[in-house]
């Protein structure tokens, strides 16, 4: 046998939910740490080897990167075939189906991501799937169904309803850990849509679906660890009226935090003996917040004191690794077959855990030929579109992580330190979902298997959310509240549109640039931006910025984030933005990815005919420098 049965032997329910007949509709609920994510990777084995579904017979879709990632995790361990499945998310399976229409990437660029799921409702319920080169799906497998809601939840349900007189279907999920609630904006729908789509199932298959509960709890090894886990039963049993709601998920959360206070208390990130700890812990750890606002502070102070860490991306970000760019400029072939590309992985940075056959067979999944080669051309231009597939995104491996709740869903850690909440009584009642904050604290004391500790909220007072753009700031206060200090950074603000060309300093030259970018830049580095100059190209944008690293120019920022930068510091059509900062200090390296435009551009610019290039990604909360604010910093001059 293969895969897990080395580590352990399913339970008797994982064993049933495993072995079910490929044509059974199987609803599988659970709490955290029962095994999901791992039994359905063992279900995608077996539909394969025991039941001989073609990989490509079987869609497997689920709602975070994060899950994508774990779940083609495991199944890569597993045997060779399974590890063939491609697992998607909603959206991404979504865009790909318009593809097939008369939909161009050009035209969907312009579209916001639900409205491109509603298209992909109508597309399913014209018969596009049909047509497409897969056809219908032998068996559909959905990971995360608590967090189907709204637009998605109508697609996955307008798919089923197609599909299913001939398919069979695996789902599995708990109501307890449903976070992503505020894809539904309106706080009474929001409370009704919650388990709305597994009562869906139970009414839409009454009767042949297989409901199997999973009730171990495998994470968990210590009393800590799992001290959240009885709550389980009271949050799933919410009312989904929210009135009615309100005053039970009060009672839960205060119960939360009463046990989280009976947790130890992890100490001041300032201290020394605390920062020692956070360095030398040799398993893997993750602080969790409930806002990115928290995130970002946190990470900064860890900055200060040098310990290294990772900020978990947003679920949906999945930059192109920067191999893609080394392998499209290794060859002058258009066209390259397996054996060539087996020689040339050994000189192709691959992460350690990549297998270069997998990462084959995902290459040739977007940019295969018919005769099962791979067109590198092709693969610029799905590089270009961000249509490579999640898991050639995964992240390094990082001992300690950053993230917010709601982007460490389905992950685990063997250390966790949970941000100490407020009570819910001291948020504004309007605006906030008590079920929902219930949620997102019970997956997040859920997430260790040894050691849950609490941490002490940093102050947010002077973070503010720019809800147009979408970005966090620092204002202020209420006593300045024009005043800014800081913006988040996002996976927008480096610029696409061409390699870094350099200012015109020595050793900035485009090829430097790139070979720079290939050597020496690294995941978690420091960088700063610099005002390049002082002419905006429009009236509605900052100068550009340079980023650079130690001193040398990698890359410049885009256009989102000079229009976001001067939205940030006051712009309005009323109001004209004079003084912009010199620089912005703080902000780290995410990683090093591919870029993907013209070719024309890099050959005139001598990085070969291939149209790829290396870029930087940045990450973290960029402080504002106001001196030579009307002027340029030291050391630049006007192009
Ligand atoms: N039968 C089993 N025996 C021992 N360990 C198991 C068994 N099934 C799963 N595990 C282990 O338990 C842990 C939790 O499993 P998994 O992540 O699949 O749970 P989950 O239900 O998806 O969790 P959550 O919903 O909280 O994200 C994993 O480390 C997994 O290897």
């Amino acid at each position: 046998m293969t895969g897990f049965d080395a580590l352990f032997e399913p339970t008797p329910a994982q064993q049933a939910v495993i072995t079910q007949p490929y044509d059974a509709r199987t609803l599988a609920t659970a709490g955290p740490g029962a095994g999901k994510t791992t039994t359905l990777s063992l279900r995608l084995e077996h539909l394969i080897e025991v039941e001989e579904l073609d990989p490509a017979d079987i869609l497997v879709l689920t709602f975070s990167q994060a899950a994508v990632q774990a779940l083609s995790g495991r199944a890569d361990r597993l045997s060779g075939p399974t590890s063939r499945v491609r697992v998607q998310t909603f959206d991404a399976w979504a865009t790909a189906l318009l593809l097939q229409t008369e939909h161009t990437v050009e035209s969907l660029s312009g579209l916001d991501h639900d409205s491109r799921i509603e298209l992909a409702t109508d597309a399913i319920a014209a018969g596009v799937v049909e047509k497409t080169e897969q056809g219908f799906p032998a068996h559909v497998v959905i990971d995360e169904v608590q967090d189907l809601m709204g637009v998605r939840r109508l697609m996955v349900e307008a798919l089923l309803e197609r599909f299913t007189p001939a398919c069979g279907l695996t789902v599995v999920g708990d109501i307890a850990q449903a976070v992503y609630g505020f894809q539904v904006a309106d706080l009474e729908e929001r409370n009704q849509e919650t388990g709305w789509f597994l009562t869906w199932v139970r009414n839409w298959f009454t009767d042949d679906l297989v409901e199997i509960h999973l009730g171990d709890n495998f994470r968990a090894r210590t009393a800590d660890a799992a001290i959240a886990l009885s709550y389980g039963d009271s949050i799933r049993q919410l009312p989904t009226d929210r009135a009615r709601a309100e005053y039970a998920a009060n009672a839960v959360h205060d119960s939360l935090r009463r046990a989280l206070e009976t947790v130890p208390d992890f100490g001041d990130l300032d201290d020394p003996f605390v920062q020692a700890s956070l360095r030398e812990f040799e398993g893997s750890s993750a602080i969790l917040g409930r806002t990115n606002a928290e995130v970002l502070l946190l990470s900064e102070s860890l900055n200060r004191s040098g310990v290294p860490h990772r900020l978990q991306r947003s679920a949906r970000a999945r930059p192109a690794p920067a191999w893609v760019a080394a392998l499209t400029q290794a060859t002058e072939m258009v066209e390259i077959a397996e054996d060539r590309f087996l020689e040339l992985s050994p000189n192709l940075p691959l992460p350690a855990g990549l297998d270069p056959r997998r990462a084959w067979r995902t290459l040739r999944g977007v940019a295969g030929t018919r005769n099962g080669r791979l067109n590198l051309d092709a693969l610029v231009r799905a590089v270009a579109e961000r249509r490579l597939p999640e898991e050639l995104s995964a992240s390094a491996e990082t001992r300690l992580v950053l993230s917010t709740v709601h982007r460490a869903k389905g992950l685990e850690f063997d250390r966790v330190l949970v941000v100490k909440p407020r009570a819910l009584t001291e948020l504004d009642a309007d605006r906030v979902d008590p079920s929902a904050e219930v949620r997102a604290l019970f997956v997040a004391m859920t997430r260790p298997r040894d050691d849950l500790f609490r941490l002490t909220r940093p102050a947010t007072w002077m973070m503010r959310k720019d809800a147009e753009v979408d970005r966090w700031y620092v204002s202020g206060g209420r006593h300045n509240p024009s005043a800014r200090s800081g913006m988040e950074c996002t996976e927008f603000d480096v610029c696409h549109e061409a390699p870094a060309m350099g200012v015109g300093l020595p050793g900035e030259d485009s090829a430097e640039i790139q070979q720079y970018l290939a050597t020496s830049v690294h995941e978690g580095d420091g960088i700063e931006l610099r005002r390049l100059h002082d002419l905006p190209e429009s009236t509605a944008e900052t100068p550009p910025y340079g980023i650079f690293h130690q001193d040398r120019l990698i890359g410049e920022t885009s256009r989102r984030f000079r229009s976001d930068l001067w939205r940030i510091l006051g712009g309005r059509r009323t109001y004209e933005v004079r003084r912009w900062p010199c620089r912005v200090t703080g902000l780290r390296i995410d990683t090093v990815e591919t870029a993907a435009g013209f070719a024309a551009l890099t050959e005139r610019l001598g990085l070969g005919g291939r149209g790829a290039w290396l870029a930087p990604r940045l990450c973290g909360l960029g402080r504002f420098d106001w001196t030579h604010a009307d002027q340029l910093p030291e050391g630049h001059h006007h192009p």
